[in-house]
């Protein structure tokens, strides 16, 4: 969805590049406009995200920013079967998660310059999520910071193969978070190539959100997040230029019983695309994913993973996906080296591996199999 630039938009941004300090007047007399009109076309390039807020600040080098969950997560891993209605021995981790937060650690850890943005409590837990994140080179500036509730929290029960038998999530820090926290942070929306969000976010800052990045230059990817939460979407899902569930959030946002075949993937994320959404990705677990691009549909198998831990393979899947979308290929190709990011996570315990890079990726290719 780019929003293109008018010329003379063009000529003033263009002075903006060669001289950042330049000022509206200087900008008149040189194109022979009237001051006025400077700053007209000065806010319209703030609106497309071409420029940040005043004195004409060129856009960051953030290419993507994600926005939505900063979770602590635990898990239980437990090592034989589990009984129901008893006390099950097992083995616990802390790790930070959150779908966003955990994408955009993907991120930044494959090479894009990466802005994360979200609602954390004032406490240590939110404190040490903010300060791990800067570290690894995340711009937090606009992350938001709230005493009135503590920072979310998500405990996941793995069975011994590492599939999830039981999550809980609070996540009542997130309802906190506004339109008004969007329109805050907009210019440095609109300056990156993709925006990724999910849906932890209440259904009015994704839809402030939605409608925002229609009308910028800025692409938006949205992940569902849960069956309950997808339903935070709006119907009309214009806007969206990518969007990314399983099957089951697909059924239920569509009231459809699409089957957990890759047939059954394939028409979720045609429904998806009929309803709005540019591109669509529906996952089906270790089948793999349905991939609807913006003119053609395929399958994409998962590779062959030996999995200890499922936790966070959709996020990887996502952030790899964006990643190579951002470096220049097509949605079929980035959502391959999205599968082989994913399969990778699977084989670790962490939520998100903590050796991905680019290069764990290329020496891992030869996995892939279409
Ligand atoms: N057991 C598995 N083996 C290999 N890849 C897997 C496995 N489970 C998931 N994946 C990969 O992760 C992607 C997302 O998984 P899925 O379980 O559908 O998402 P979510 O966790 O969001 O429900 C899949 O499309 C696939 O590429
Ligand atoms: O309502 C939510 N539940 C779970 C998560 C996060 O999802 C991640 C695990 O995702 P999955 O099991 O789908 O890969 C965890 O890091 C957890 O914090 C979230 O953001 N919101």
């Amino acid at each position: 969805m780019t929003q293109p630039l008018a010329p003379q938009e063009s000529a003033v941004l263009a002075l903006i590049r060669e001289n950042p300090f330049v000022g509206q007047q200087e900008i008149a007399t040189a194109l022979g406009l009237a001051r006025s009109t400077v700053a007209a076309h000065i806010a319209q390039l703030m609106n497309k995200g071409y420029i940040l807020g005043r004195g004409y600040v060129l856009s960051s080098e953030v290419r993507a920013f994600c926005i939505g969950g900063a979770v602590l997560d635990r898990k239980y891993h437990a090592r034989t079967k589990i009984v129901l209605e008893t006390s099950n021995p097992v083995e616990s981790t802390r790790s930070l998660g959150g779908v966003a937060r955990n994408v955009a650690e993907n991120l930044a850890r494959l090479g894009s310059a990466t802005g994360f943005i979200s609602i954390v409590g004032d406490d240590d837990g939110g404190q040490s999520l903010l300060k791990y994140m800067r570290e690894i080179g995340i711009d937090v500036s606009q992350a938001v910071t709230t005493s009135e509730r503590p920072t979310a929290e998500y405990a996941a029960i793995l069975d011994a193969e590492g599939d999830l038998v039981l999550g809980i999530a609070d996540m009542n820090i997130f309802d906190l978070f506004q339109p008004d926290h969007i329109e805050r942070a907009w210019p440095h929306l609109a300056a990156s190539n993709w925006v990724f969000a999910d849906c932890n976010l209440p259904a009015e800052a994704l839809s402030a959100l939605i409608d925002r990045c229609r009308n910028a230059s800025c692409r938006l990817a949205i992940d569902a997040v849960s069956t309950h939460k997808v339903m935070r979407l709006p119907k009309d899902l214009n806007g969206i230029d990518l969007l990314f569930m399983n099957i089951d959030e697909a059924n239920a946002i569509l009231g459809q019983t699409s089957p957990h075949t890759s047939e059954g993937a394939k028409q979720a994320a045609l429904a998806l695309q009929k309803a709005g959404a540019g591109m669509a990705v529906v996952s089906a677990g270790a089948q793999g994913m349905a991939v609807a691009g913006a003119d053609t549909i395929e399958f994409i198998n998962a590779v062959r993973a030996a999995p200890v831990d499922m936790t966070g393979a959709g996020d990887a899947m996502i952030a790899a996906t964006l990643h190579r979308l951002l470096e220049g290929d097509e949605i079929f190709d980035a959502a391959r080296t999205g599968a082989l990011a994913a399969t990778l996570t699977t084989e670790c315990n962490a939520s998100v591996h903590p050796d991905l890079s680019a290069e764990l990726i290329e020496a891992n290719r030869h996995r892939l199999t279409n």
